[in-house]
């Protein structure tokens, strides 16, 4: 049968890529930051900019109206966070803005592509560090065209886990949070990491330079692209809880095998996060 999304696939590469090129451009210029759902939560015109320039370019070269689009700005706006049966790329456009805005060197853009509810393929370009990670379903992980797989480490002693804080500065998350962190350290562990950015994790995880990542309140545009990244290394993803990945569930934990996925889970303190698909609420 013909394979039908191959030219989708190296088109995304490029446009990933091109991206990442007006980040890196607009990082040498002085950066208007604004807020989100928080004063911690940062966006930048560069975000809503290559965001524009990656949908503009997918549409010009798929037709409008063929394809969705989930993207995090769009969404941001009101647009809607519901993954159908229609072909949808998801997209973060400077997964790491908070980076971004303070020059700490780990931003990605992270655009992902999904039919019938299945990711077909992910593709993460690390613009600072230009380095482009991609797979495809079946077909293996990838960076900058050097096969990556994840490490085969099964003993917890000998791991560094990632996890993230994230954006949101209530105390009691915070405090379950940090409190979950302090038990994976003292389990112990090597270390524990954090990039800044889901997408850059996931691809720490898959290319074996860390053992698992997990984040609750993260979204699908965070996670879309990695999660097949990840699968293609040989990885697994999970819920937090252990049930099934949720790509919507602001929530999960991508690792290197089930052993040390299972004994991450073992210590993660759970906490609301409202789904990426729940119904907007009416202000
Ligand atoms: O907002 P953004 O930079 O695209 O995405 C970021 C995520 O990739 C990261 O995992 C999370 O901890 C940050 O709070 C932020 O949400
Ligand atoms: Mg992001």
């Amino acid at each position: 049968m013909a394979d039908q999304w191959q030219e989708a696939y190296d088109f995304a590469v490029q446009v990933a890529r091109a991206a990442g090129a007006v980040i890196r451009k607009a990082g040498e210029c002085e950066i208007k930051v604004q807020t989100k759902s928080c004063t911690v939560d940062l966006v930048t015109q560069t975000d809503e900019r290559v965001e524009k320039i990656i949908i503009g370019s997918l549409k010009e070269q798929f037709g409008e109206g063929t394809h969705c689009f989930i993207g995090e700005e769009s969404v941001a706006k009101g647009e809607p966070c519901i993954l159908t049966d229609k072909p949808t790329w998801i997209i973060d456009p400077v997964d790491g803005t908070t980076n971004f805005v303070h020059g700490f060197p780990f931003v990605a853009v992270s655009i992902a592509f999904a039919v019938n509810k299945e990711l077909e393929f992910g593709v993460i370009y690390s613009c600072l560090e230009d380095k482009m990670y991609k797979a495809r379903k079946g077909r293996g992980a990838f960076c900058d065209d050097e096969p990556i797989q994840v490490s085969d480490v099964k003993d917890i002693h000998k791991s560094i886990i990632i996890s993230e804080h994230g954006t949101d500065r209530d105390k009691q998350k915070v405090k379950k949070i940090f409190s979950t962190m302090q038990k994976i350290l003292c389990i112990p562990v090597h270390g524990l990491r954090g990039s800044g950015t889901a997408a850059t994790n996931m691809c720490l995880v898959a290319s074996g330079a860390t053992e698992a990542f997990f984040e609750i309140g993260i979204h699908c545009w965070d996670i879309a692209a990695g999660a097949v990244i990840v699968k293609e290394a040989g990885g697994v993803l999970l819920d937090v809880d252990g049930g099934p990945f949720d790509l919507m569930s602001r929530r999960m934990i991508s690792a290197n095998n089930m052993v040390i996925a299972e004994r991450i889970i073992k210590e993660i303190e759970i906490f609301d996060s409202v789904r990426d698909d729940a119904p907007i609420q009416k202000k």
